[in-house]
């Protein structure tokens, strides 16, 4: 097509899809067109260079048994700055301390115990007097909104050890909340624009940049503000009730565990300063709210609208809790929670079709091949898409499409496992998801304890789009009518 070849056309289109609603069909479908590994190039003038890549293969390589030779890197440092250099931006010595650091946080018992027994509290108290309101008066709800208001609540809880009361009957706006909100539109506009165009804008104070750099110091605020009241409340000494199991109180109280283990190890020593517990909660935080939010909002959307799905997960509830149609809902214990296998695939399905975080970014430290033969070059972008990777056809098939918990379902009526490069909800290799069975309780609490109570309509010509956005979420929120099932 000689309109295609022209060349300022042909990169001003992805450019133009990336701007415009729709980037990451766009992108599914490059990828489809192009054998799965291509060249995303905009005008000269843009940001956008890298390689895109679903190959399976390719991933595993890049994620897994080549990940030495791909971090992070300063570009993305330059557009993720909020992170600063905690655990989501950080690379070498600096990831790896962090790493360890988190790892023994995230898999302590006691400490599932606590974010279940948050999330429990959070849904009685919060989550299920709004639906009940809602139900009862008609009022339509913004799931995603909810969801959101949830998973900061339970972060916030496990990270510094206070409720935001964000789901007070009447929703209030928490501004510390809002302006996490506000930062991520700026980080993805960084992502497309060229540097010159945001740098100046933030110079200037305007558009998404002067936005974020208020929202930026309204994080920063709060965040120092809880950093001086815990180190004043450490220097008091321990209090009568106090249990301490929030994350920033640990890290304060292992300073000298944590300088032991750098010391054991070869990374270089990195002290717990303010900075550092500043940039390890805007971390997790991010981590730990909007994927679980989106995996929430994402799945309420499927199973709303496939009956026979809504069906199958409540007759699996019935059969493995032993609970009947109209008794009150009880919470299950973790055992009983394992049982649950055609919920577990229900979940794994949405991730699949809607990954929260739909693209993942590394950058090449020396030149190398990928398996699919494409040369990379040294400090070569790539990214990888993994929205685009849950709808490949020849990895999942023609049907791939379609909402269907049966494949992750193997004849004996186990859970298929799939290769670390074909389900990459999660990532893979050393750099994968650190709350992943954190975030999977999460889920699996939440979804069937709504589930048993509570049917959702989403409401009638109401739209359903992704946003162009670092994170999967619908763009205009996921509104609902909310219907009690009985007994509840
Ligand atoms: C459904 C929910 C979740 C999904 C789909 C998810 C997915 C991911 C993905 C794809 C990454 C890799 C990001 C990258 O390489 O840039 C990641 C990293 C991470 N996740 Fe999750 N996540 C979820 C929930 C959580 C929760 C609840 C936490 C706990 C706070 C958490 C903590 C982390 C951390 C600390 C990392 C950084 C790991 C590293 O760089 O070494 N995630 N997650």
């Amino acid at each position: 097509n000689p309109l295609t070849c022209w060349p300022l056309i042909r990169h001003a289109v992805p450019f133009i899809m990336l701007t415009s609603s729709g980037a990451h069909d766009y992108m599914t479908y490059l990828l489809a067109q192009s054998g799965h590994t291509t060249q995303l190039k905009g005008p000269s003038f843009t940001n956008l260079r890298h390689i895109i890549t679903s190959d399976p293969e390719n991933i595993s390589h890049i994620l897994s048994s080549n990940s030495s030779n791909y971090n992070k890197g300063p570009g993305f440092k330059k557009k993720f700055e909020i992170w600063g250099d905690g655990i989501l931006a950080a690379d070498s010595d600096s990831w790896k301390f962090q790493r360890r650091l988190n790892h023994s946080l995230f898999r302590g018992t006691d400490f599932l115990r606590m974010v279940t027994a948050t999330a429990r509290r959070k849904l009685e108290d919060g989550v299920f007097p709004i639906l009940d309101r809602a139900a009862d008066l008609g009022h339509q709800v913004d799931l995603r909104d909810l969801f959101q208001r949830f998973t900061i609540e339970i972060t916030c809880k496990f990270l510094l050890g206070i409720d935001l009361n964000s789901l007070e009957i009447n929703l209030p706006e928490v501004p510390f909340a809002k302006a996490f909100d506000e930062y991520k539109e700026v980080i993805y506009s960084r992502c497309i624009r060229p540097e010159g165009f945001w740098r100046l804008q933030k110079w200037l104070k305007i558009g998404v940049e002067g936005k974020a750099g208020k929202a930026s110091e309204i994080i920063n605020d709060f965040i120092y503000q809880q950093i001086a009241s815990k180190r004043e409340s450490l220097r008091k000494g321990p209090q009568e009730d106090d249990v301490s199991l929030d994350m920033i109180s640990r890290f304060m109280a292992v300073e000298d565990e944590a300088s032991q283990c750098q010391a054991d190890s070869e990374t270089t020593s990195m002290p717990i300063s303010d900075m550092f517990l500043r940039d390890s909660v805007v971390n997790v935080l991010s981590a730990g709210r909007d994927p679980t939010s989106a995996a929430l909002t994402w799945f309420f959307l499927l199973v709303s609208t496939h009956e026979p799905v809504e069906r199958k997960i409540r007759e699996e509830l019935k059969a493995a809790l032993g609970i009947k149609e109209g008794e009150k809902w009880q919470f299950p214990s973790f055992q009983d929670i394992d049982k649950l296998v055609y919920l577990h695939a229900a979940i794994c399905e949405t991730l699949r079709l809607y990954p929260p975080i739909p693209i993942n970014y590394r950058e090449a430290i020396r030149p190398d091949t990928l398996p699919s033969g494409q040369h990379v070059e040294k400090n070569a972008t790539i990214l990888i898409p993994f929205y685009a990777q849950g709808r490949t056809e020849s990895l999942w098939g023609a049907d791939c499409l379609e909402f269907k918990p049966e494949r992750w379902i193997s004849e004996k009526g186990e859970i298929v496992h799939m290769g670390c490069g074909k389900f990459t909800a999660f990532s893979a290799g050393p750099r994968s998801c650190l709350g992943k069975d954190l975030a999977l309780m999460e889920l699996k609490l939440a979804v069937t304890a709504i589930m048993w109570s509570y049917h959702f309509e989403v409401v009638e010509g109401h739209s359903v789009v992704p946003a162009n956005s670092i994170g999967l979420y619908p763009k205009h929120g996921l509104k609902i009518r909310v219907i009690k099932n009985s007994g509840a």
